[in-house]
């Protein structure tokens, strides 16, 4: 069953003043699941009143308080993954056991920074006066808005929320109209759990209106953005028109370079199923494969027969590896550029198209003979779409890599300590995995460079981003 979505204001689940929805469409079948609320200015506003006086109550909580609050929400999700992975195949495609997985890991999340928020020390800086004490003390920064795309309706919302929580702020979440119902859930469990009113504010409707609104509004201390780069960049002027901190976790383009000397096989295995998974609709996903020419043709057909293997389908069947793309708009986006590839003289190994019938599905889709005028090689595909492009040197690996303004996820496999060097020290990325697929762990950093934003959702830096620093000096007369 999926339900309709409220909004979730001071402490009450609720419909909008107005009273008006909009409608939420199950991407494997373009039917209509029921409806999500459209806030209006008027709810925006007793959220803020909410936000500020939760802030004050939250504030105020000790800090393991706030921790064995955070713990049982996370214990909460975890008895309550069948029905909300099951919600949130049916809202954005992505195959049931993937929608477990992120469920599972978002109590993971929650546990890890409810630990981390009982850890936000201060410290003692030894003074030039024996009479002088100075103090460093760490304070929540104070109601937070955040802005969530629907590609992991969870885990988009629960890194942001977790980390504000755990360090004593209050949070306003606009997650995304197309995803709703599985978001809902997870403050749902939040709630459940005993965070007080107003601590935690939901809402949905008109993205542009609510983020220019809750941005310039003087409640807000604090903006966190996941999407795609140019709404980032006109959330980040906003917010620094009105001198607000800001996380903006945007698009990608992610190089993974597979060197001669690598382990083909894990690489290939590695890499097709990062590339697949959630449809390629993950920043982090590898997209230009870059592999070195005595290993390319063999790499191509290990890679292409892996293609071949991914089950699509409706992601609540079982055995299907791959569901449709989220919504309607992407299935024309991906066939522009894989159109304007193949006219330029790319070479087309498998898929290529939408898949006729219900649903917005897309073949997982496998190209060579790319060129840097195509517009693939520099626009963030954001579906299954793998670029395998051979390289001769580590140095034309590095240039490739750092051609194009994203700077987020990176990859590498190779078995040379030096090349692990040089990629470690040279790569334009906020993260490099090599050998394994290992980011998105809440213990490490996760974010980006250049155009893939600032800020970081995973490590001491997620909580860091929510506290402002203090300096107390004084002296005792
Ligand atoms: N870094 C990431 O994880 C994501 C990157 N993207 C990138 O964006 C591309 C296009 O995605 P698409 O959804 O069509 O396009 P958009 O760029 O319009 O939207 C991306 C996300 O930003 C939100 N958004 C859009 N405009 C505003 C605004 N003015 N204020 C606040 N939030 C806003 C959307 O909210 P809503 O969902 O409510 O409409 C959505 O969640 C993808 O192809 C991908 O490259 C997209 C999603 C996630
Ligand atoms: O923002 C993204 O697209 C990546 C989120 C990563 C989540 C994960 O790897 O589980």
């Amino acid at each position: 069953m999926y339900p309709d979505v409220q909004l979730y204001i001071d402490g009450q689940w609720r419909a909008s003043e107005d009273g008006r929805t909009i409608a939420v469409i199950n991407p494997a079948t373009g039917d209509t699941l029921g409806t999500v609320a459209h806030a209006n200015i008027a709810d925006l506003d007793q959220a803020l009143a909410a936000a500020e006086r939760g802030f004050e109550t939250w504030r105020s909580t000790p800090a393991y308080d706030r921790y064995k609050i955070m713990q049982k929400a996370a214990n909460l999700l975890r008895d309550r993954v069948d029905n909300i992975a099951s919600i949130m195949t049916q809202e954005q495609g992505k195959p049931l056991a993937e929608a477990r997985m992120e469920t599972l890991a978002a109590a993971d999340i929650i546990d890890w920074l409810a630990e981390e928020g009982r850890r936000a020390y201060g410290r003692l800086v030894p003074s030039r006066n024996v009479s002088v004490e100075q103090k460093v003390i760490k304070e929540p920064v104070g109601p937070v808005a955040a802005f969530t795309p629907w590609n992991f309706p969870i885990n988009q919302v629960v890194r942001k929320l977790s980390s504000a929580l755990a360090a004593g702020c209050s949070i306003i979440v606009k997650a995304p109209e197309e995803t709703p119902a599985s978001p809902a859930e997870l403050i749902r469990a939040f709630i459940d759990a005993g965070v007080p009113a107003g601590v935690i504010g939901l809402v949905y409707g008109d993205p542009a209106q609510i983020s220019s609104y809750l941005i310039a509004h003087p409640t807000i201390k604090k903006v966190t953005f996941t999407g795609s780069t140019p709404v980032g960049k006109q959330l980040a002027a906003l917010a620094g028109q009105h001198m607000k901190r800001a996380t903006m976790e945007l698009g990608g383009h992610a190089p993974a370079l597979v060197f001669d000397d690598a382990d083909i096989d894990l690489a290939a295995r590695t890499l097709a199923t990062a590339k697949f998974r959630n449809a390629g609709q993950v920043c982090v996903s590898p997209t230009r494969i870059l592999v070195q020419r005595g290993v390319f043709d063999a790499f191509v057909e290990k890679f292409v027969g892996l293609t071949h293997e991914v089950k699509v389908g409706n992601g609540l069947e079982q055995g299907v590896t791959m569901g449709p793309l989220a919504n309607e708009r992407r299935a024309p986006a991906l066939s522009a550029l894989v159109n304007d590839a193949c006219e330029k003289g790319a070479k087309l190994h498998t898929g290529g198209k939408a898949i006729d019938g219900p649903g917005y599905f897309f073949q997982p889709t496998v190209l060579s003979g790319l060129t840097t005028d195509m517009r693939v090689m520099s626009e963030e595909p954001f579906g299954p779409l793998a670029l395998l492009v051979p390289f001769d040197t580590v140095e034309d690996a590095v240039k490739e890599s750092n051609r194009v303004p994203f700077g987020l996820a990176s990859y590498a496999f190779t078995t040379s300590m030096k090349t692990a060097h040089i990629l470690s020290t040279r790569i334009e990325a906020g993260m490099l995995s090599i050998n394994h697929q290992g980011i998105g762990l809440v213990e490490v950093p996760f974010g980006g460079v250049k155009d893939s934003g600032y800020g970081s959702e995973g490590g001491t830096e997620a909580i860091e981003a929510y506290l402002n620093t203090k300096l107390v000096t004084v002296f005792n007369l």
